[in-house]
């Protein structure tokens, strides 16, 4: 498609469909607009933008497809902003907030002027924030959720799931209180958690610094999303904080449950509330990128000798198999150790693992 793209807010997100949109449409125009200086040159650097705004006001005025990738406060100036400019009579503008709600509600005044407005959020992501951890596959296979008003017609639904479509993605219709009610439960609370137990290791080091060691393994797995952007989560936050309210009170009463099995030691409902919560982890769907993304791990029993962790990796280098992460389980007491590699994609790790199958020995299982 030809036309001229302008994205505001050139971090992780904004960053990451810039480069879906050059790649599928070589022939647009991207320019981009940041409040961080350095992220507009980093963004230019990679190649991801064409232009560096200078005007928020005239480049809105002129582009055809308008995208809000802000945190979610931000983005509703930035909305209210655009309902008093003359923009182009067919602009599609879409956001990728992470809440839906609300920005639907500030939306409306485009919408009651007649200027197509598409919520969007694509449900993938990561802990890392800025245009440098920006990459073209960061939403193949995840949910694109998209939120468009009744009145939006099919063509411009199209048109612009035609500009998205080096996403890869999956797009989906939702109403946006159903979007804010899902992704509270499989995100947003999630959040909470995390960064509530990070406090509470917190103050167990505190009294006892060996904690942070011991914390090393699994909960830093499920403690990872912790490391996010705190100014875009408090934003999430806050505008989602009704769903989350009520989360919180059936958060709390599922504790008085099992703090009562404990305190009475019900083995049977113990161990029945554990293989219910397993039943139902054990179904959910493994190839979807869900609301978390999950990153594709291999396990791998490998002998523990200098050199190995370069062995391995060399190989997947010479497939030009790329890794984002490497870790090795240190709670095993024989010889071997288990060494962890994570991927971006599901197709990453099978390349890995008939790679690893051919040239060594070891036995690989995942997770
Ligand atoms: N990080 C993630 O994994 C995901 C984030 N989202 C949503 O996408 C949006 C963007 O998130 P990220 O890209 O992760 O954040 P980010 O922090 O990487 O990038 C946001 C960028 O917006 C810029 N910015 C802030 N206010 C601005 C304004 N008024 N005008 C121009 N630029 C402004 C910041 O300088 C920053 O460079 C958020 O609304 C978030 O909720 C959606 C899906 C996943
Ligand atoms: O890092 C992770 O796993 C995330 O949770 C990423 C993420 C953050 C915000 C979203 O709205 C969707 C996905």
């Amino acid at each position: 498609m030809k036309g001229k793209v302008f994205i505001v807010g050139l971090g992780l997100i904004g960053g990451s469909l810039g480069l879906c949109i050059k790649d599928k449409h070589p022939e647009a125009t991207i320019i981009g607009y940041d409040l961080n200086v350095n992220e507009q040159r980093l963004a230019q650097t990679r190649g991801i933008i064409d232009e560096i705004s200078d005007s928020f006001q005239l480049d809105a005025e002129s582009a055809d497809l308008i995208i809000l990738s802000t945190p979610v406060f931000q983005t509703e100036i930035l909305v209210k902003q655009l309902s008093s400019f003359q923009l182009k009579r067919n602009v599609i503008i879409t956001d990728t907030g992470s809440t839906k709600e609300q920005i639907m509600k500030t939306a409306s005044i485009l919408n009651n002027k007649g200027i197509s407005f598409i919520g969007g959020h694509p449900m993938a992501g990561s802990h890392k924030s800025g245009v440098s951890a920006a990459k073209k596959i960061l939403f193949e296979n995840a949910f694109y959720l998209l939120t468009p008003f009744e009145g939006t017609t099919k063509e411009v639904k199209e048109e612009l799931c035609e500009w998205l479509q080096g996403t890869s993605a999956k797009f989906v219709v939702v109403n946006p209180r159903e979007h804010d009610e899902l992704t509270g439960v499989v995100s947003h609370f999630p959040h909470v958690i995390a960064a509530s137990l990070v406090h509470q290791a917190k103050f167990s080091n505190e009294k006892n610094p060996v904690l942070s060691r011991l914390a090393a393994g699994g909960f830093r797995d499920i403690t990872r999303i912790a490391s996010s952007n705190p100014v875009m989560w408090k934003d999430i936050t806050l505008h989602n904080r009704e769903v989350l309210l009520h989360l919180m009170e059936q958060w709390n009463e599922e504790m008085n449950l099992i703090q009562q099995m404990i305190y009475t030691g019900n083995e049977e409902a113990i161990q029945q509330y554990f293989q219910e919560a397993k039943s139902f982890r054990d179904e959910l769907p493994a190839k979807d990128k869900g609301a978390i993304p999950s990153f594709y791990d291999l396990y791998i029993d490998v002998p523990d000798y200098p050199g190995v962790i370069s062995e391995v990796t060399g190989y997947l280098a010479e497939e030009r198999i790329s890794l984002t992460n490497i870790r090795i389980l240190e709670t095993r007491e024989d010889i071997y150790g288990v060494m962890v590699l994570s991927f971006q994609t599901d197709g990453d790790r099978e390349r890995a693992r008939t790679c690893l199958n051919h040239k060594t020995g070891y036995e690989m299982f995942l997770a």
